[in-house]
């Protein structure tokens, strides 16, 4: 593994992002994550995950300078759907996963913690979706995941504006479950995973699969639909001009062409 390790105690699997500056979502960090969760699904030892980040963020989204490398918006469309199917199968795994949240949790980053069971923030950590100041649209379901945690008006500004929330407000609008101080924020994650692992891990499986049923029927066609939009997005100047000014450290200039 190059970017994710983990270690598992007490039941518990601890994985930690490790992919400095920014802990950012390459092709290949999405497949060490993938590969976590094989790695721990029929462990016996393992009973709750727990996944947060090295350094300063948890996350700050899809590697934006990987998108450079990325030819059409057919092979854009491709790494949103791998992403996606990795997330879905974090939210649809049969033990809890808790991420812990400090920094920011950005884009993809966001999209990774929504894909999550429980999410523990610290209060000063920024979260959002900026896809849309790179001219791009979010990629990891994020589009069908937000609106069913802050529900359809909040989830339209957070995407509209680009702006993120803090931990504090993300818990006011049932983004996150609990914010604390970010020096508290692992141990809080911890201890919940802790607690976690001592229920039964059949019924734990069984409030598991009853819970995807909340889940809205058109949500995987919205997220089909998101991919197909992602590869047609990337294509656009305005897309590149979002990418380039990123890289360039200055602001976007979009033409909407
Ligand atoms: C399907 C999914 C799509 C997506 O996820 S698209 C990506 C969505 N995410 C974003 O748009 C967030 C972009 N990043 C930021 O807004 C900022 O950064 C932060 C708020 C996270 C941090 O700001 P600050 O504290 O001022 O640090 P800094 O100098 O901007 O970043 C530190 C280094 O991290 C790199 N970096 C940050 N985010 C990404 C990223 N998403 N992909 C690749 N690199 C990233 C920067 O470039 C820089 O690097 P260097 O020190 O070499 O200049």
């Amino acid at each position: 593994m190059d970017f994710l390790t983990w270690e598992n105690d007490q039941f518990v699997s601890i994985a930690m992002i490790q992919r400095p500056p920014a802990n950012a979502l390459s092709s290949q960090l999405i497949k060490e994550i993938d590969q976590w969760l094989t790695a721990v699904e029929h462990d016996q030892q393992v009973r709750c995950l727990l996944i947060h980040g090295e350094g300063r963020f948890f996350s700050a989204g899809a590697d934006i300078k990987e998108f450079t490398q990325i030819e059409d918006g057919v092979a854009f469309s491709e790494l949103a759907k791998r992403g996606q199917h990795v997330f879905e199968r974090m939210e649809s795994f049969s033990k809890p996963i808790i991420a812990s949240i400090h920094g920011a949790a950005l884009g993809g980053g966001l999209e990774l913690a929504m894909g999550c069971h429980i999410r523990y923030v610290s209060d000063k950590a920024k979260l959002g979706l900026p896809e849309l100041q790179l001219g791009l649209v979010p990629g990891f379901a994020g589009s069908q995941r937000l609106p069913r945690l802050v529900g359809f008006a909040k989830a339209a500004e957070m995407l509209l504006t680009s702006e993120p929330i803090s931990g504090t407000e993300a818990v006011q609008w049932g983004l996150a479950n609990k914010a604390v101080s970010e020096e508290e924020v692992f141990e809080k994650s911890k201890a919940l995973a802790l607690r976690m692992a001592q229920q039964s891990p059949i019924a734990v499986k069984a409030a598991l699969d009853l819970l995807q049923y909340a889940k809205n029927a058109d949500f995987e066609k919205g997220a089909d639909k998101e991919a197909e939009w992602f590869g047609e997005v990337f294509t656009s100047n305005d897309a590149k001009e979002g990418i380039e000014a990123f890289i360039q450290k200055r602001t976007p200039v979009f033409k909407g062409e």
